[in-house]
């Protein structure tokens, strides 16, 4: 630090001013500080001079010499020397620092400088990759865009051809529709040109025949006429004859009776005893034949009944007697279902429940629980009141309510005839009243009479403890009107309703086998006579499928049971009615419909709603 500080002043006082050991002109210059240049004006000034000498500046040499000499003069000289040299190796080695240092320093420039071209090859490389990427999105945004345009033309135009197909095959439809209703329509004119042609003939036939029956009828009348005529002649003469040669033979009687008188006292005598003899036979015959009848006869308010009506008739008759009309021998169960009777199925099973628990009553001797039946009319009241007595094994009676008001005052004691009448028998009895609210409504309505207020009030009272003769089974429409002391004695009560769709079916197809198909007809004969016999073997059903049932089921809402079997029994007469005795589908809708608008003007009529239409056509 000394030896630089010395140099320093030599430089400082050394007017030369040149480089020290600075030999070589590539050598660098040392760096000139701003604030020497600046304030070294002299120096300056020598230098314009120096470049005003073109370039050569002896006073520097000069000035060299003379510091040269000085130096060699000095006793110092040679450390001086050797410090000028330390100084220049010094010198050296800075500069070769300085060296490495700007090297250093270019190296770490050139790094930098590739550093920055690869972050700019990469930025640039990245700024490619980007716009690249975005050009492949951009494409591929077209072609998705392209794909969607295209998918979208393609859908419209498949739409287009499919509405087209539809708009074809709808035409294709309508024609098609078109067509059949126009072949239908043919047909149905053809069909109703050929009824009527038929209808027609059926009509002129039955006038021709009605004439012809007209005429036979006439001729035979005349003849029959001509023929009374002569036979009345015949025999007025012969009873002018008779008379009067019977008054001839009176008047010769007469003549002898006058003349002899006690010929007359004994025929005066003989006549008055004949007709005192016959007037005494005649009162006593009826008294005894009262008797009788009261004691071992039906009471005559029983209309119907399972016991014969005398103990003898079933001897007369063979023991037929001693077998139900509906089939089962007296006493014996019926296992079988409710036979020929459609009801709801819970109001099956109830009455299949009644009817068993009524037999083991009966078999436990217990006292028997009396029915209360109330529904419109025609749903199966009084069948299944018979039938109950059927299933339960009891002996049946039927009387109506209706018979009990024209009895007047006797209707009292026929009424407790029955009940008599019932102890007779043995399995006990089940007494069915129908219609019951004729004689057993309020008894303070004033349209009852005093013969009906007694007759009700001997029920009453042969009804007031529980019995174990009779089972009382009373079937009414209007339960209602029913005296409070009547429903009072009443255990059981059920309700008939109008059959279902489902039921009007069954009804439908069970009086279809009846009264077409000739089956099971043992319960009809009594109505029907042996019409069914003759005839319904005759019978061809055709077409009647089960379909045309049930859309008939579904037309006859609100038909009893009574009513469908009624509109089957239509059907038969209709059937009748043709020559070829063969019911189709087409009568049968036409019997339907006839018979539902028949239906339901009756109901019109019922409600006192307008005039009567015209039913049918
Ligand atoms: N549920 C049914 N199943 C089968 N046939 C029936 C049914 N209901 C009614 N009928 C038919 O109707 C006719 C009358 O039935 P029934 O006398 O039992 O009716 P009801 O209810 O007693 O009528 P009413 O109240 O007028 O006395 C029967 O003979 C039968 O042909």
């Amino acid at each position: 630090a000394s030896y630089s500080s010395v140099s320093n002043i030599a430089y400082a006082d050394n007017p030369l001013r040149f480089p020290p050991f600075s030999t070589s002109r590539s050598a660098p210059s040392p760096p000139q500080t701003p604030e020497s240049s600046s304030s070294d004006p002299a120096s300056k000034s020598t230098a314009d001079a120096e470049d005003s000498r073109g370039g050569f500046d002896p006073e520097s040499l000069e000035r060299g010499a003379k510091v040269l000499r000085e130096i060699n003069s000095s006793p110092y000289a040679k450390q001086v020397f050797e410090v000028m040299r330390k100084q220049e190796q010094t010198r050296q080695a800075e500069l070769a620092a300085e060296k490495a240092h700007f090297e250093a320093i270019q190296a770490h420039a050139d790094i930098d400088k590739q550093r920055k071209w690869a972050e700019d090859q990469r930025n640039l490389y990245q700024q490619q990759a980007q716009t690249k990427a975005q050009v492949l999105r951009y494409e591929d945004d077209l072609a998705r865009k392209r794909m969607q345009t295209d998918h979208e033309a393609q859908r419209r135009h498949n739409a287009e051809l499919v509405k087209m197909q539809e708009e074809s095959s709808i035409r294709k439809e309508q024609a098609r529709r078109a067509t059949e209703d126009q072949i239908q329509a043919q047909q149905r004119q053809t069909e109703k040109e050929r009824a009527e042609i038929e209808r027609e003939t059926i009509r002129v036939k039955a006038m021709a025949e009605a004439e012809a029956r007209a005429h036979e009828a006439k001729l035979t009348e005349e003849q029959k006429r001509r023929m009374l005529i002569d036979r009345i002649n015949g025999e007025r003469e012969k009873w002018l004859a008779a008379i009067n040669t019977t008054f001839s033979h009176i008047e010769g009687g007469f003549r002898v009776l006058l003349t002899d008188r006690s010929k007359l006292v004994m025929t005066i005598g003989g006549a008055t005893a004949l007709a005192a003899g016959v007037y005494t036979t005649r009162e006593g015959a009826r008294v005894i034949w009262g008797y009788v009848n009261r004691i071992l006869g039906q009471p005559s308010l029983i209309r119907e009944s399972s016991i014969t009506k005398f103990p003898w008739s079933g001897i007369v008759s063979g023991g037929v007697n001693k077998v139900f009309k509906y089939g089962t021998v007296a006493g014996e169960q019926s296992k079988s279902p409710l036979g020929g009777i459609v009801l709801h199925p819970s109001l099956q099973r109830r009455v299949e429940h009644l009817a068993r628990a009524t037999a083991n009553t009966k078999s436990h001797e217990a006292p028997f629980r009396n029915m209360l039946f109330y529904g419109p009319p025609g749903t199966g009241k009084t069948m299944v009141a018979r039938e109950i007595a059927r299933k339960s094994g009891l002996d049946y009676a039927m009387m109506t309510g209706g018979d009990v008001a024209p009895l007047g005052p006797q209707a009292v004691t026929k009424i407790h005839e029955i009940f008599d009448w019932a102890k007779k028998s043995n399995k006990g009895l089940l007494l069915f009243i129908d219609e019951a609210d004729a004689f057993l409504c309020e008894r303070n309505s004033i349209h009852m009479s005093e013969a009906q207020r007694s007759a009700l009030n001997a029920l009453l009272f042969r009804t007031g403890d529980q019995s174990r003769d009779i089972v009382l089974v009373l079937a009414t429409n209007r339960p209602g009107d029913l005296d409070s002391a009547i429903t009072d004695r009443i255990d059981e009560v059920i309700e008939f309703p109008l059959p279902r769709e489902e039921e009007r079916c069954k009804l439908l197809k069970l009086y279809l086998n009846k009264y077409l198909c000739g089956e099971d007809q043992s319960e009809d004969e009594s109505k029907w006579g042996h019409l069914f016999k003759k005839r319904a073997q005759k019978i061809t059903v055709k077409d009647v499928s089960d379909d045309v049932i049930r859309e008939a089921a579904k037309k006859t809402e609100g038909f009893s049971g009574r009513e469908i079997a009624k509109l089957m029994a239509s059907v038969q007469a209709a059937v009748y009615g043709r020559p070829d005795c063969v019911l189709d589908s087409q009568l049968f809708k036409e019997m339907v419909n006839y018979k539902v608008a028949e239906h339901h003007q009756r109901v019109k009529l019922a409600a006192g709603d307008g005039e009567p239409d015209k039913v049918a056509e």
